[in-house]
């Protein structure tokens, strides 16, 4: 009888790629992106930066950095066959769903759809890059039958999204808010959506494939899909003492309470939260208005103390989304927009190295001969 090898549920613990692009360290409670930190670089370095450390591998000076904005404004259009396309949407379609319809339609305007040469995969990666805030903001203004935005190309590549997705400029601190929400979602070593994005790949199906399989892997809530979650129970909540037996009611029936845990740091704070929920305080500040910031310091206490669990990068992004007047079903998007690099450099990164992934299985049933 073949010996079967071991089963690790949910591969966990399993290395699954050999990868230059990114690497949790978690000894030393690291992020680690194209050998640099990403929570320093979050403090420095804008998503500009991160699209040209992901894609080529350093960061750039301020020419290059320059040409590469240039290059994104020049595609930030789509195809009004697209917005066609987004009119047809039921009304109720999740903007994840119209995401991923609209990133699957672009592959038929690719002319060079067979070729996954390292400079086509680069160029279709900042085509892409260009498009998606129009891909995220038209399929929910259009989902939700209101009328098409036109990006506003004297804006930055982050407050165009701004823009494009809440109809107004941003304010610098709002800008800069985002734009650091952006950093902190770019990259993150091998969650499931880069898994499936590079499982889809090493097929040598193309990116807008991979992409598409990785936008419905995101929206599920216990992935990217927890942000839009938290948002609803700490508006389910609406105050500390409701949120904190909100808590425990659920704890109590056994459910899990979005944005905590996490597969790769589930007894320690995700580094990433903590810089989320310095910008959330500053929002509250601004604002005047410090309940929600209370309500999730109280959360984190609470589930430290019942469970030992602590926040994910999700738990606070999600309020700053909604200080920065978001609507909610656009969290999750935003998250995939970001990762969007990400999954680029992974998939480019599969195609130049590639292996078929194939795994077998701990077979449990029977055998009838
Ligand atoms: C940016 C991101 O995408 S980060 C992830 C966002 N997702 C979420 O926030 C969803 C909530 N969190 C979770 O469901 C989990 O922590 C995950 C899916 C992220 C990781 O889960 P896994 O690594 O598979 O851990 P697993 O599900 O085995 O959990 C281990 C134990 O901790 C518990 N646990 C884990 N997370 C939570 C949670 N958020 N709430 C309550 N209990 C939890 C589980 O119930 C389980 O308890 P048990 O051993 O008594 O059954
Ligand atoms: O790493 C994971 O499993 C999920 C996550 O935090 C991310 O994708 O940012």
């Amino acid at each position: 009888m073949e010996t079967e090898a071991r089963f690790f549920p949910g591969l966990e613990g399993v290395v699954a790629a050999e990868t230059k692009i990114s690497f949790l360290d978690t000894q030393q409670g690291k992020i680690i992106i194209q050998g640099y930190d990403l929570i320093e670089l979050s403090k420095s370095k804008s998503y500009l930066d991160m699209i040209y450390l992901l894609l080529e591998e350093r960061l750039p000076n301020i020419n290059e950095k320059e040409l590469v904005e240039e290059m994104l404004k020049g595609e930030y259009e789509i195809p009004d066959e697209l917005l066609d396309v987004f009119c047809l949407l039921p009304n109720g379609t999740h903007p994840m769903d119209g995401l991923r319809t609209g990133i699957s339609f672009l592959s038929g305007f690719d002319k060079r759809l067979d070729n996954r040469s390292l400079s086509a995969n680069k160029s279709r990666a900042y085509k892409l890059l260009g498009k998606v805030p129009a891909i995220v903001a038209n399929s929910y203004r259009l989902i939700e039958k209101k009328e098409p935005i036109r990006p506003l190309k004297e804006l930055s590549y982050s407050a165009n999204f701004f823009y494009m997705i809440t109809g107004k400029k941003p304010s610098s601190l709002e800008e800069q808010i985002f734009d650091r929400s952006l950093v902190l979602y770019s990259e993150h070593e091998m969650p499931n959506s880069t898994f499936t994005a590079r499982v889809i790949s090493s097929t040598q199906s193309d990116l807008y494939g991979a992409l598409t399989g990785a936008v419905a892997s995101l929206k599920g809530n216990l992935h990217g899909g927890a942000n839009e979650a938290v948002m609803e129970l700490l508006l389910e909540a609406g105050t500390v003492d409701k949120f904190e037996e909100l808590l425990i009611a659920k704890l109590y029936k056994k459910e899990r309470i979005m944005g905590f845990g996490h597969r790769v740091y589930m007894n320690k704070i995700d580094p990433r939260a903590l810089m989320m929920k310095e910008s959330l305080k500053q929002l509250c500040d601004l604002q005047g208005d410090n309940r929600l910031y209370r309500m999730c310091e109280a959360g984190e206490e609470l589930m430290k103390r019942e469970k030992g669990l602590y926040p994910n990068l999700d738990y606070y992004a999600a309020p700053v989304y909604w200080m920065l007047g978001i609507p909610i079903s656009l969290y999750t998007p935003i998250f995939f927009s970001a990762r969007t690099v990400g999954l680029c450099a992974h998939v480019i990164e599969q195609h130049e190295h590639n292996r078929l992934f194939r795994p077998r299985v701990h077979y449990v049933g029977e055998r009838r001969f």
